[in-house]
């Protein structure tokens, strides 16, 4: 069997950069594969963070079940999808019990991950060359992530994080060339991720599912 592709930064963009249709719906076809070339990313940082990347992979399989599935129509795009589940009762805002399986539960999961992604990338973007990438992510996950999380996840990820690489060994682990070009194509594919979070956001805010439990 053939060995899985390195990651690239360049996929990782070129997904998030296809997301988003002129009439401002995204796209989950690429937006999951934006989401398997990160994990493929974690995956190369090693098995510490695989409690991590198990979780995203579930969440990651779970989608793309349903975009291959019967209702395949129904999971073109989030827009699609929010208006079916609310329409079909998979969930309902105004309840605390919802099926744990939903589309919408899961795609805020990844959702909210995205937003701790852009702060990351950011925060290694901007930050100087002796910046170290594991405080930036813990600083990251903490304005972010960590307040859905439970202590345990909490401490398991923070312990995690201090695995991570250098700056530079995580620049270059990114396959687009120098530390230096990586910043320029993190400063590329920075504005899609924001944006695929600023649509997304808004949407699920307009439909009250930002609570889903
Ligand atoms: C552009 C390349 C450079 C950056 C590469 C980053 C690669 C990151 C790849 C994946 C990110 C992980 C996404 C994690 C999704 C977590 C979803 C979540 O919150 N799940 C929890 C709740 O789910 P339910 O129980 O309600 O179903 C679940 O409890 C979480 C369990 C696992 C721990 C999650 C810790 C998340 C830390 C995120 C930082 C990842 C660190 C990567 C280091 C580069």
């Amino acid at each position: 069997m053939a060995a899985p592709a390195a990651f690239s930064l360049r996929e990782v963009l070129g997904a998030f950069r296809g997301c988003v249709t002129e009439r401002r719906e995204v796209l989950l076809e690429p937006y999951l594969r934006g989401w398997r070339g990160l994990i493929r990313f974690l995956h190369s940082l090693g098995a510490v963070f695989s409690f991590i990347s198990r979780d995203a992979e579930a969440k990651v399989q779970l989608m793309e079940g349903y975009c291959r599935g019967e209702r395949r129509e129904r999971y073109v795009s989030l827009q699609a999808m929010v208006q079916y589940e609310l329409a079909s009762g998979v969930v309902d805002p105004h309840k605390r019990s919802g099926r744990a399986d939903s589309g919408c539960r899961t795609v805020l999961r990844l959702h909210r991950a995205l937003r701790w992604l852009q702060l990351f990338l950011e925060g290694l973007r901007t930050a100087g060359e002796d910046s170290r990438p594991s405080a930036i992510c813990t600083d990251s996950y903490n304005a972010s992530l960590a307040a859905f999380h439970p202590w345990v996840i909490r401490k398991a990820a923070t312990v995690a994080f201090c695995a991570l690489p250098p700056r530079g060994a995580f620049l270059e682990a990114m396959n687009v060339g120098s530390a230096e070009d990586a910043v320029a194509v993190l400063g590329e594919a920075l504005p899609y991720i924001r944006d695929v979070y600023g649509i997304t956001q808004e949407l699920f805010a307009e439909h009250r599912l930002l609570d889903l439990p």
